[in-house]
């Protein structure tokens, strides 16, 4: 699965994912409206709306992307109904050949570990028959539980070929206060790069690891660094648009090879149609400023990587 990101992203030179983070009042209000009408202004009107805007998105993208990342926590709100659509979107993303990297940050005791492995990336065993419950090709994974938190994810990666992305250094504004600490001279964040290399080792595809990392588009000084302590992971990158990362900063975040990053914008897509510089496609016409929107990201980190090579 690493060596099929590396190669989507080499077909598409798009290294990016598209954040399915759907909330309500991004949702045009066609869509709420038919939702609503057909179920009602309930939990399961809320799942519909959002499965039909997020299919929407993936229509107008897909051919232009190799990958998406739903954060689970825009269906969870949702209850049951809201994880429906989850796993709604995850099959329909296979159906488009993307590559889907659920943003769940688990990460809990080993045992824990486990069934979250097993739940998200693995299959889980009823009696004589298994099933693949919901069947992300990535997860996100929380390292604060060190490595018996993390083996289990590994475990699971190996037998299905799949992989992580473990939070290093976090896009938010308080991401320092524990994340920057320094131990024996070194800052948190770095030894946690370390453990993500030593960890990724264990763990290889042809030229990248299965365990990459999560470092955020709003830090790129550090993301420079990690970049040099985690040579074979790859890096997904949140924190572009929104959060007010732009292409020249991502560019220390790649390898000479032009690969190991996957930047990802998660509002600045979806949600396009309500920017002024996109507003001229209307509420009707969202699918299509998200596709506006890729194109301008692909453009401005294609830019900012031309320009230092
Ligand atoms: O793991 C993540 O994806 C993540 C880590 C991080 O450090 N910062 C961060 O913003 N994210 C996620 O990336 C997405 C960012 O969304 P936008 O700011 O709308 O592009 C959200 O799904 C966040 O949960």
């Amino acid at each position: 699965m690493i060596q099929k990101l590396a190669d989507k992203i080499k077909k598409t030179h798009a290294p990016i994912c598209v954040g399915l983070d759907p909330m309500l009042n991004y949702i045009p209000e066609h869509i709420l409206k038919k939702a609503f009408a057909e179920y009602g202004e309930t939990l399961e009107g809320a799942a519909e709306a959002i499965w039909q805007y997020n299919k929407g998105i993936i229509d107008a993208t897909y051919d232009l992307i190799p990958s998406v990342k739903p954060q689970i926590a825009m269906y969870e709100q949702f209850g049951i109904e809201g994880l429906k659509a989850f796993k709604k979107t995850v099959d329909y993303c296979h159906e488009k050949d993307l590559i889907v990297i659920g943003d769940v940050k688990r990460g809990d005791i080993g045992s824990t570990s486990a069934a979250y492995a097993t739940g998200h990336l693995g299959k889980v065993t009823v009696g004589s028959k298994t099933y693949a419950a919901f069947d992300e090709d990535f997860a996100t994974v929380n390292p604060y539980l060190g490595t018996d938190g993390i083996k289990p994810f590994i475990d699971v990666c190996k037998e299905e070929k799949k992989g992580i992305f473990i939070l290093v250094k976090t896009s938010n504004p308080s991401s320092g206060e524990f994340q920057d600490r320094l131990i024996d001279g070194r800052p948190l964040y770095e030894w946690v790069g370390e453990k993500v290399a030593e960890w990724g080792a264990d763990h290889m595809g042809d030229t990248y690891s299965y365990v990459g990392a999560v470092v955020g588009a709003t830090y790129p000084e550090m993301g420079k660094v990690l970049r040099k302590v985690m040579p074979k992971s790859f890096i997904l990158v949140p924190g572009y648009g929104a959060q007010g990362g732009k292409g020249a900063d991502l560019v220390h975040f790649f390898n000479e090879d032009g690969l190991g990053a996957v930047v990802n914008s998660s509002r600045g897509i979806i949600a396009a149609y309500k920017q002024e510089k996109y507003a001229k496609f209307g509420s009707e016409n969202y699918a299509d400023a998200s596709r506006a929107a890729v194109e301008d990201m692909i453009a401005d980190i294609d830019g900012a990587l031309n320009a230092v090579k």
